[in-house]
């Protein structure tokens, strides 16, 4: 776990390209920024000009499947990984979970908590050569008691969705002004993944905090996420805000041979003699389409059938 610390820009020493503009209709600074984002392990690209934003104030679903570089970039965003090309820059104090929620087994709850602090002011001064003065302790020991999870409780006593409310706890700690949750709702049964949804839901609504966690369940995201990302195979296909996406897509249904001219196709299957495609923008003419609204699970999986489809927002200084 990697708590708090500034604001920063990780950028390669190469050129970088224009900036992306946040979209979304909020205005204002986005809270995490990607532009042409390249990352490689020694021969491996894992990430390849990868632009995405995430305006401040959002929960932002982390899509993709596996492999698509989600951890990457998560890393990346927070400072672990350096790119090797294009940039990655997180507006304001960052507070990372990472996947493997890594607490003490043999610590008691209190314990992670003096750990956190002390980890906190280690991590900033190594950083910034600044204490950080915003771990809030009083504020998480209050969290914790809310959940009801002892504080005396050994960490290896916790259920599962005890042990990823410690960590969120901890992360929440360092008052971040982004949060970045790697799968916080991995092996949690449904009530767990809701209670841990529902805490997070919380303390976005009590303070100016954005979040981005990446998850394989996309129903779970659909109540609390108002913003999507979609990686896959190292590139993003989708960055905008939810409602705006569904609005702008449709499903459409038609016989075999019906004209899709002038539609913007993301993906089309077929079966037997139906054809259903998800696109972009108005319905074509031909009147044997019945077109809807699609749901969002729909939308992730039709840019997933196809990685060259993509959704993102225009560069600054030119219109959608
Ligand atoms: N330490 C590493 N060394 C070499 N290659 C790596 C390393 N970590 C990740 N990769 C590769 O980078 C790519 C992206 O991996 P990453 O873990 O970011 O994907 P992910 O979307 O988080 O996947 P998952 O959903 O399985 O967690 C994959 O091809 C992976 O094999």
């Amino acid at each position: 776990m990697r708590f708090g610390r500034g604001g920063r820009e990780v950028a390669s020493g190469r050129g970088r390209r224009g900036v992306v503009s946040s979209g979304g209709g909020r205005g204002g600074t986005p809270a995490l920024e990607a532009t042409g984002l390249g990352v490689r392990y020694r021969h491996t690209w894992a990430l390849r000009d990868c632009s995405l934003s995430v305006p401040a104030g959002r929960v932002a679903a982390l899509v993709g499947p596996n492999g698509a570089g989600k951890t990457t970039l998560m890393h990346a965003a927070v400072g672990l990984l350096r790119p090797a090309r294009g940039s990655v820059r997180a507006a304001g104090e960052v507070a990372f979970v990472a996947q493997d929620k890594p607490l003490y087994e043999g610590f008691t709850v209190a314990e992670m908590l003096t750990f956190g602090r002390r980890m906190n002011h280690r991590v900033d001064h190594r950083w910034g050569g600044r204490m950080n003065g915003r771990w809030d302790g009083s504020a998480a020991a209050a969290r914790l008691a809310r959940l009801g999870i002892p504080l005396e409780r050994k960490v290896s006593a916790l259920s599962g969705g005890q042990q990823a409310q410690v960590a969120v706890t901890l992360a929440l700690a360092v008052r971040p002004d982004l949060l970045v949750l790697d799968e916080p709702l991995a092996n949690l049964d449904p009530l767990a993944r809701h209670d841990v949804m529902r805490s997070i839901m919380a303390e976005v609504a009590d303070r100016e905090l954005t979040v981005l966690l990446s998850s394989h369940v996309v129903s779970d995201l659909e109540e609390t996420c108002d913003w999507l990302v979609v990686l896959n195979g190292g590139r993003s296909q989708v960055s905008g805000d939810i409602e705006e996406l569904l609005d702008g897509h449709l499903v459409l249904t038609g016989p075999d041979g019906a004209s899709a001219a002038g539609a913007q196709v993301v993906s089309a299957s077929r079966t037997g003699r139906q054809v259903s495609m998800l696109v972009r923008g108005a319905c074509p003419p031909d009147p044997r389409w019945q077109a809807r609204r699609p749901g969002l699970e729909e939308l992730v999986m039709g840019y997933l059938r196809s990685p060259e489809a993509a959704a993102l927002p225009a560069p600054t200084g030119v219109d959608a």
